[in-house]
C-alpha cells in the first residue's frame, strides 16, 4: 500500500474511521457498545470513589475536571490524568472515569480533565485547555509524586502535545513522569482531508504546530526521566498503525525513554474499555510505571 498521500479519499476515511475495524461489533454498534461501556464503568466507579467532581480549572465552562481520590492521602500520591477520546468532537469527561477503581485502589489519584470539543473548541484551544489543567492541578496539589498522562485516540493527541509543551512559559515544572498513549493520532495533516475535519476546520497550519510527530523535541534532563508507551490496537486500522510507529521512532530518536506495544486481541475502543479491569495488561503497564519512578 501506497503513503496516505496516494490513497483515494474514500479509503482515507476508511483508515480514520476506527469503528469500521472493530472484529467484535458492526460500526454503529461498537460505538454504542462503547459509550455504554464507560459510561457504566464511570458510575462505578463515582459509587465507590471519593470524588471531587467538576472543578473549575480555568473560567470556562468546559474547563472543569473530575478528581477520584484514594483513601489515604496522607503523605505524596501519584497521580494519573486521564484524557479522553472521540476525535475532538465527541465524548467528555462524564464518561471517562471508567478507569479510576484500579488506580485509585492501589493509592493513585485519578483526574480526568474536561475540555470543549468541536464545533465549540477547536485544535489550538484544547490543547491550551490541557495544559492549563497540568498547571492547574500541580500547583492545587503539592502532594503529589509525580504525574503520569494516559491519553486514548484524541486524548493520546493531547497528552502528547503536553510531552512537547515548554512549561517555562507557564511558570511550573509539573513531574510528568510517564505517559501512556493509546491508539493515538500524531500527525494531523492526514485527518484534515477526511470528514473528521468537518466539525474541526483546521487548515494546515494548525495542523501542522498542532502534530505531535512535528514538534517532538530532544529530551531535557528531566524528560529523560519520563516513561512514554505508545500503543496501538491489533485491529486499528494499518494508517493507525503507521501514526503509532512513527511517533514512537521521532520520540526514540530524540532520545526519549519510549517503548511501543500492539495490544493482541483488541480493538480501537476495548483497549482503553478494559482499562477498568486491574489484570488488564495497559493497568498494569500504568502500575508498574508508577512503582519504578
Ligand atoms: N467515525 C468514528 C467515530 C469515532 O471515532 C467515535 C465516535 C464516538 C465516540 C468515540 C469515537 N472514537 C474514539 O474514541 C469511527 O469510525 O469510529
Amino acid at each position: 500500500m501506497g503513503t496516505w498521500r496516494e490513497m483515494p479519499r474514500e479509503e482515507l476515511e476508511k483508515q480514520y474511521s476506527p469503528s469500521r475495524w472493530s472484529h467484535r461489533m458492526g460500526q454503529d454498534a461498537v460505538i454504542e457498545a462503547h459509550v455504554k461501556e464507560m459510561t457504566e464503568g464511570t458510575l462505578r466507579a463515582q459509587a465507590t470513589i471519593q470524588t471531587l467532581l467538576h472543578i473549575p480549572y480555568g473560567g470556562g465552562d468546559g474547563e472543569r475536571l473530575d478528581i477520584y481520590l484514594p483513601t489515604d492521602l496522607s503523605g505524596d500520591f501519584p497521580l494519573v490524568l486521564y484524557i479522553h477520546g472521540g476525535y475532538w468532537q465527541f465524548l467528555s469527561k462524564e464518561v471517562s472515569g471508567f478507569a479510576a477503581l484500579p488506580l485509585v485502589t492501589q493509592g493513585v489519584a485519578v483526574v480526568v480533565v474536561g475540555y470543549d470539543v468541536a464545533p465549540k473548541g477547536h485544535m489550538d484551544m484544547m490543547v491550551e485547555q490541557v495544559r492549563r489543567s497540568v498547571v492547574f492541578i500541580v500547583q492545587q496539589y503539592s502532594q503529589i509524586s509525580g504525574v503520569y498522562l494516559c491519553g486514548h485516540s484524541a486524548g493520546a493527541h493531547l497528552a502528547a502535545m503536553m510531552l512537547s509543551t515548554d512549561w517555562e512559559d507557564y511558570g511550573v515544572t509539573p513531574a510528568i513522569k510517564g505517559a501512556v498513549l493509546v491508539s493515538g493520532v500524531y500527525d494531523l495533516e492526514p485527518i484534515t482531508h477526511t470528514y473528521v475535519n468537518n466539525l474541526l476546520r483546521m487548515n494546515g497550519e494548525v495542523a501542522q504546530r498542532n502534530s505531535p510527530v512535528l514538534c517532538v523535541t530532544a529530551a531535557k534532563p528531566a524528560a529523560k526521566a519520563c516513561e512514554v508507551l505508545v500503543a496501538v490496537a491489533q485491529h486499528d486500522s494499518p494508517e493507525f498503525h503507521r501514526q503509532s510507529q512513527e511517533y514512537f521512532q521521532a520520540l526514540r530518536s530524540a532520545d526519549w525513554m519510549v517503548s511501543f506495544l500492539d495490544v493482541a486481541g483488541t480493538d480501537h475502543f476495548d483497549i482503553i474499555e478494559k482499562l477498568s479491569q486491574r489484570d488488564y495488561i495497559l493497568t498494569q503497564v500504568i502500575l508498574n510505571m508508577i512503582s519504578r519512578a
